[in-house]
């Protein structure tokens, strides 16, 4: 349960760093999953953690929660030592991973519940009272008795959300809670996060490829690249950073190069050779209707969307502004 006058950081890293040993061919070679990651994180806090595959996210995540020992550095998770104090911390930590259950799949919902409560040494009282909220909350009613197999992508993901919560955990951690959700249930769940985050005072830390779940869920981004962290601060600051672009994306009548040569464009990629590029422009010096006419000049445009900038995009401009 959280303690609203405790006010010790939820996430407290120093140097933490994390080498693998690698086999390369014949040879072997050392990967930096973690280098040096120092920061701080407080009660409350609603983090972003992003980055590219392979940045070094899953594990950090790994060291937070005592899955993985640090190479180098410090780690302290709810106050406690992640890998010696594990069983305390899984009390006060709930982890989503979007790709594992911790649910019984031939069991139905509410009785994965059941045996979490139990694990979790709750009162029948707590027990009670915490899953009619979370039901509730979640909209969980009409699939509680159905086994945990037979729901669908979305039902599943807010019982997983709903098991990891259930003991009211002080840190939830989520690896990328929406992917393949469809958009009313991922709006379901961020509107979830966000009350479980304002009635109970709950800090998120979450990964995502998802500029929505940044936009909606977090009010601060951390962005990890190749094991450092690149940038540190609110949403308004990093669209700064990687100025007010925003993304053309037409669909040509026939195939067509690469169009990279488009002023005040930059190519961001093709598909289906070239019937589908992405252009992304800076909304303050050009305009949508301005590039379009440029690229119809080079071929015959069928169809468009403008998006705002994506999470990917939004990454590969930090990092290439450290390289
Ligand atoms: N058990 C392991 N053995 C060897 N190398 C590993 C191991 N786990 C991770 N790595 C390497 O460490 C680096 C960071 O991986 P990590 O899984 O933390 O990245 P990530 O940001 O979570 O990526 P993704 O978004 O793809 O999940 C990668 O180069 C990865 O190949």
């Amino acid at each position: 349960m959280i303690d609203p006058t405790d006010r010790t950081s939820i996430i407290e890293t120093s140097g933490l760093t994390r080498e693998f040993r690698v086999r390369d061919g014949l040879r072997r070679r050392t990967v930096l999953a973690v280098d040096d990651l120092t920061l701080r994180i407080e009660p409350g806090e609603a983090v972003g953690y992003i980055g590219a595959n392979g940045a070094g996210k899953s594990t950090t995540i790994k060291m937070l929660t005592g899955i993985l020992v640090p190479t180098r550095g410090s780690v302290s998770t709810c106050g406690l030592r992640p890998v010696e104090d594990r069983r305390r911390l899984a009390r006060q930590v709930g982890v989503v991973f979007g790709q594992r259950s911790q649910l019984w799949w031939d069991l139905p919902v509410r009785e994965s519940f059941r045996i979490l409560a139990a694990i979790h040494d709750l009162s029948s009282e707590a027990e009670r009272a915490r899953t009619d909220e979370l039901v509730e909350r979640l909209e969980m009613a009409e699939f509680l008795t159905t086994p945990v197999r037979q729901l669908s992508l979305g039902q599943r993901m807010r019982a997983e959300v709903a098991a990891a919560l259930l003991h009211s955990p002080r840190l939830v951690i989520l690896d990328e809670p929406t992917i393949g959700l469809d958009v009313l249930s991922k709006q379901r769940l961020r509107e979830f996060l966000v009350a479980e985050r304002r009635t109970h005072g709950t800090t998120l830390l979450l990964t995502t490829h998802d500029m929505g779940d940044v936009e909606r869920l977090c009010d601060r981004i951390l962005v990890i690249d190749r094991g450092r962290l690149a940038y540190d601060g609110d949403l308004a600051g990093l669209s700064r950073t990687v100025g007010a672009e925003r993304v053309l994306v037409v669909d040509l009548a026939e195939a067509t190069d690469d169009l990279d040569a488009i002023a005040g464009t930059r190519h961001l990629g093709s598909e289906g050779h070239g019937l589908r590029q992405r252009l992304s422009f800076n909304a303050e010096a050009t305009t949508a209707a301005k590039v379009l006419a440029a690229v119809s000049e080079h071929a015959e445009v069928l169809d468009l969307a403008v998006e705002e900038p994506d999470i990917e995009d939004v990454v590969r401009r930090i990092y290439a502004a450290r390289r």
